[in-house]
């Protein structure tokens, strides 16, 4: 299957400042891939870069198997794309703007850029220099989304949507890749992420520094325990059992991390008299806190 999107060791230099430093990813067909970093770190780079609207110092980039300067014309045809920055002509209104996008993609219907503004609740009476950003960003969404591309391209969509409309593009995004869509989305909100993306890139100082599986990550991440005990305290006995580390002892409570299965972990507890369990896996938030930090040293 070819990658919809396939980067190699893509650089992007300002000047003599970095933008994005030999950055290599592929993006499956029908996948909802995020883009994750903190401010600076490139992501808006990497995407203007693979839209040709920045020339790549070195490295390419492919999309749909084709050059992204090169053939960049019939890749504009199959994609649809949201910057983050999105504005347009302050004095139209959004229907006239999207009228006229309609008419350089060469679409005449415009009836699922209806039914997207009724869903996003977007006036398209309005002028667009009259909008709140939140509003101006539904212009953009809708623009980005009306005539069915194969591929998504959106710099942090959601910034400035409340929070009924977040639940609303999660869903229409959702539907995208039900539809065969794939969606190569930057984000700085952990929660999105999750709760939208298949597999997540996560980049740093304009370097990829992990693409990880959502699920897996989930999955493999660690537990963590705290048992309160009636009677004695078993530390020591837990604290030898395979995969519990990081144990420390409060009062009559043990807190430890649980790597692997936990059933011997609850059968050592279990032979003892328990005043209260709890057992959690750590944020979303927190595992990739855990990559940024490594990746200090
Ligand atoms: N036009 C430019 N001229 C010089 N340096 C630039 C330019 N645009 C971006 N940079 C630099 O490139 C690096 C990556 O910036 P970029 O905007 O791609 O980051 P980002 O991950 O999108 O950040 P944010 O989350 O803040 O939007 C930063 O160090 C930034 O200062």
């Amino acid at each position: 299957m070819t990658a919809v999107v396939q980067t190699d060791r893509l650089t992007k230099r300002y000047g003599g400042a970095r933008g994005i430093e030999d950055l290599s990813m592929t993006v499956r067909p029908g996948e909802i891939f995020g883009f994750l970093g903190p401010n600076g770190a490139g992501k808006t780079t990497t995407i203007r870069t693979l839209l040709d609207l920045l020339h790549p110092t070195s490295g390419s980039a492919r999309l749909f198997g084709l050059d992204s300067h090169r053939d960049s014309r019939a890749i504009r045809a199959r994609l649809g794309n949201l910057p983050g920055d999105f504005s347009y002509e302050p004095r139209v209104t959004g229907r006239a703007a999207l009228e006229h996008v309609a008419a350089l993609r060469g679409v005449r219907d415009l009836r699922r850029a209806d039914a997207l503004a009724e869903r996003f609740r977007a006036d398209l009476s309005r002028r667009i220099g009259d909008l709140s950003r939140g509003n101006r960003q539904k212009v953009g969404l809708i623009q980005a989304l009306f005539h069915e591309p194969e591929l998504l391209i959106l710099d942090e969509p959601t910034g400035g949507l409340d929070p009924l409309m977040q639940e609303e593009f999660l869903a229409v995004i959702g539907e995208e890749r039900d539809r065969g869509a794939t969606v190569l989305l930057s984000s700085h909100d952990l929660d999105e992420v999750q709760r939208a993306c298949d597999r997540v890139a996560m980049v740093r100082d304009g370097r990829l520094i992990a693409v990880e599986d959502v699920a897996a990550m989930r999955a493999r991440a660690h537990r963590e325990v705290s048992v309160r005990f009636a009677g004695p305290v078993a530390a020591a006995e837990l604290a030898a059992l395979p995969g519990v580390t990081d144990l420390r002892t409060t009062a009559d409570t043990v807190h430890f991390h649980v790597s692997g299965p936990i059933d011997p972990v609850i059968k050592a507890i279990a032979r003892h008299e328990v005043g209260d369990l709890e057992v959690t896996r750590p944020t979303l938030e927190e595992l990739f806190l855990s990559y940024y930090r490594a990746g200090t040293a």
